[in-house]
């Protein structure tokens, strides 16, 4: 008997084919179906059109989150509401479970769908979102997909999808203890460039990602999409086991058998991927971004580079048209960079940790007297806990606002939207052009980094802050070069 060495991705996709033929894309069943107010309207049209009737309600899962306002439960803006409108309305007709605003369950679907226990090793989870990839934190096939393909899922619960490459990303040793998993997954996205896993599923390894915790895992998983992956996955073990225990364990009947079964997912010894990627991380640094895509990410620590610094012309390119829209100029050093807003939210880092991390910075200091900082947590339970543990206390004592759950400033399409030129350090996922305001200048950072910058009115590391209640933002400012 000859056995087939195959690797994580593989086993997943493998174990939800219902049909294949030779050079079509295969036809997957889904597992989970995850929708929000934005990316669903045309689909619940066009089966309505098509008469027909969602398949499985019960493995669909809906959530509001991008046009919520984070102020105030009152939903000002016609056409967000209207997407909401719909929404209840869909899921209604439909009998599909939905977290609305005003839900102590509320909040950003990539944050409450794994929170509460529904995303579980070896599934396959889609979303008309592309952050989808997040779900692959729990060793799931998760895919962002389009409005037809939504629609596609909602009449009969499978995709056709093409089959992607697979690629092995190994973080090689332990990073510093300064290094979080958002500079990991920025540090990665700067070396292989923002479309440098385009084609494939990624399936993250090593043992900085093995000493991740749950949270962490999905902030690195997230942006696989931002890499250009279809997904990005990580074997489940223990600390996945830990996770679902909690949340899942008390309502599973087959625990167990469960278990057995999310043991055997791992790439099997010898196994092959299509692409190999290795990144040391033994003296990595914390990360952010200086253009307006997220590989344009340098060492906080350095220097805006030159575009001539670039291998190709088309990067080259880039960088000066990013430069210009970014208002910077080469070899400027990126902690000398004035902050006006800073973000702390999103699908990538508003979960507990991160709140708890931006708040162990922030604890008896003050932000700088020129800057906004937004505390937005990813879901109602996350902000529930934070208030429990006195985080809230801590961010409205450093001048921080304290706002209800979701995508608020990640993306420019709500109330929270920036006005006029401002730069912005943002725990967010995507620093394209206008993405948070028509005139927003994005940098991307983790929650450590964005509470220090928040305090120090420029983009700054924890490290380079005076010890709590000593120093305030005109002190550091008066020490800039
Ligand atoms: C609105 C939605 C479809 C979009 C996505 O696909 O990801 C958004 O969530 C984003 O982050 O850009
Ligand atoms: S938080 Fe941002 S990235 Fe995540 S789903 Fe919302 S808009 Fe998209």
């Amino acid at each position: 008997m000859t056995t087939t060495r195959r690797n994580l991705i593989e086993k997943v996709w493998e174990s939800h084919v219902v049909d294949q033929a030779p050079g079509e894309p295969d036809l997957l069943y889904i597992d989970l179906h995850l929708l929000h107010e934005a990316s669903s309207p045309q689909a619940f049209d066009g089966l309505q059109l098509a008469g027909r009737r969602v398949r499985r309600p019960d493995l669909s899962l809906a959530l509001e989150d991008h046009n919520v306002p984070t102020d105030t439960l009152l939903v000002k803006d016609a056409m967000g509401g209207a997407q909401l409108e719909r929404l209840r309305q869909n899921c209604e007709e439909q009998g599909i479970e939905l977290f609305s605003l005003g839900d102590h369950r509320q909040g950003i679907v990539h944050v409450v769908a794994p929170e509460l226990g529904f995303v579980r090793p070896g599934m396959t989870v889609v979303c008309g979102d592309s952050h989808t990839s997040t779900h692959g934190a729990f060793g799931a096939l998760a895919f962002g997909v389009g409005t037809s393909d939504v629609e596609h899922v909602l009449a009969t619960q499978t995709l056709t999808l093409q089959r992607p490459k697979t690629m092995s990303v190994e973080f090689v040793g332990e990073p510093p203890t300064d290094v979080t998993p958002k500079d990991l997954i920025l540090a990665l996205i700067a070396n292989i460039g923002a479309n440098g896993a385009n084609g494939y599923a990624i399936e993250y390894r090593g043992c900085a990602v093995q000493n991740l915790s749950m949270e962490g895992r999905m902030t690195v998983c997230n942006m696989s999409i931002e890499a250009g992956a279809r997904a990005g996955l990580i074997a489940p073990d223990d600390t996945t086991l830990e996770y679902l225990r909690e949340r899942w364990g008390p309502a599973a009947a087959d625990w167990d058998e469960a278990v057995d079964h999310w043991r055997s997912l791992r790439t099997d010894e010898g196994a092959v991927f299509d692409r190999t990627v290795q990144l040391d991380v033994t003296t990595l640094k914390p990360f952010v971004t200086w253009g307006t895509n997220p590989g344009q990410a340098v060492p906080l620590d350095s220097a805006v580079p030159t575009p001539d610094s670039f291998g190709t012309g088309a990067e080259r390119e880039a960088a000066r048209w990013a430069l210009e829209y970014m208002g910077l100029a080469p070899d400027v050093s990126m902690r000398d960079l004035d902050i006006d807003t800073v973000f702390l939210g999103s699908c990538t880092n508003g979960r507990i940790e991160d709140l708890r991390a931006a708040a162990d910075v922030l604890r008896g200091r003050t932000l700088a007297p020129t800057v906004r900082m937004l505390v937005v947590p990813g879901s109602m339970a996350v902000r529930a806990e934070a208030e429990t543990e006195g985080l809230d206390q801590v961010f409205l004592d450093a001048g921080a606002e304290w706002r209800l759950s979701g995508c608020s400033m990640c993306m420019g399409i709500n109330a929270d939207r920036l006005q006029g030129i401002q730069r912005v350090a943002s725990t967010s996922n995507r620093n394209y052009e206008g993405r948070q305001g028509t005139h927003a200048r994005t940098h991307l950072v983790s929650p450590a980094v964005a509470a220090a910058t928040a305090v120090a009115g420029r983009l700054a590391a924890p490290t380079e802050l005076p010890a709590p209640g000593r120093g305030s933002a005109p002190h550091l400012q008066g020490e800039k070069a």
